[in-house]
């Protein structure tokens, strides 16, 4: 039997399993199956934490369909809480330092790329004014967080199919890794709304990278100015940064239960 503890950010949930003391061999089609909400135990990702020689931990990340990618900033600020401590973390995407806060964590997530064939895309273009466009949507950024996002900066929030464009977008070939796809208004110097369909996950109620991506993208087209309160249908987080440094992500992190598994049913 393994255990495991239920998590979330700002409704971003997670299922998070230590296998500092016992590895486990964690497939696609397991990472899928225990990510099912009615055949698993139910998440947006899949959070393994193990050993790193040079970091405190490391960290792995499953989405829903069981793709492993790079980074997760919701998922992020939960390590601190599960661990017991500030920590550092080895992730795909670099080192990235997690420190509590009250009723959450702040960390450093790294510095953002905008080099077409770091966000990634299929061929070269300007990434803070791309020239490509889907429907009526605006002209938008890409930014890569240690994972890719694109960004529609957009008049009416609410006004935006996100479930029917989010699936479009995410697959189009133009994104050779996929993308995460922010649809995002703002609504004031230093606020800004956002929906994400995510890579691999759909829409979600929260999406950490997606905020933090979408803050740069929002501060390089000179619309907010730093540190930006970036508001999703789960809450709040806040985004500081500036041309040239790393992006600072401030926010809740949540523990709802501990379990118990037998992983080789899944
Ligand atoms: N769907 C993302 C991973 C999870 C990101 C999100 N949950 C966050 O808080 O950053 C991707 O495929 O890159």
């Amino acid at each position: 039997m393994g255990r495991f503890s239920k998590m979330h950010g700002l409704g971003n949930d997670f299922v998070v399993i230590d296998a500092r003391a016992h590895a486990l061999d964690m497939t696609e089609s397991r990472a899928r199956a225990i990510a099912d909400r009615h055949a698993g135990i139910g998440c947006d990702q899949l959070i393994l934490i193990g050993n790193a020689p040079d970091a405190d931990v490391s960290m792995q990340i499953f989405n829903a369909d069981g793709s492993e990618v790079e980074a997760c900033g919701n998922a992020t600020r939960c390590v601190p809480l599960f661990v017991g401590r500030d920590v550092l973390i080895r992730t795909r995407a670099g080192l990235l330092d997690a420190k509590a806060v009250d009723g959450g964590a702040s960390v450093d997530m790294g510095a953002p790329r905008f080099d077409w064939d770091a966000i990634p895309l299929a061929y070269a273009m300007d990434t803070l004014t791309m020239s490509a466009s889907w429907e009526d949507l605006p002209p938008p950024a890409a930014v890569n967080v240690g994972n890719p996002h694109i960004i529609f900066f957009v008049e009416d929030l609410d006004a935006v199919d996100t479930a029917r464009l989010g699936p479009i977008i995410e697959t189009d070939p133009l994104f050779p890794a996929r993308v995460n796809v922010n649809f995002a208004q703002v609504v004031g110097d230093n606020h800004l709304r956002l929906i994400v369909w995510e890579r691999g996950a759909g829409l979600t109620r929260a999406c950490g990278t997606g905020a933090c991506a979408t803050a740069v993208a929002a501060i390089r087209r000179k619309l907010v100015s730093g540190p930006v309160t970036v508001s999703l249908p789960g809450g709040d987080l806040v985004i500081d940064w500036a041309p040239g440094g790393t992006i600072r992500m401030t926010g809740p992190a949540t523990h709802v239960f501990d379990g118990e598994a037998d992983w080789s049913r899944f």
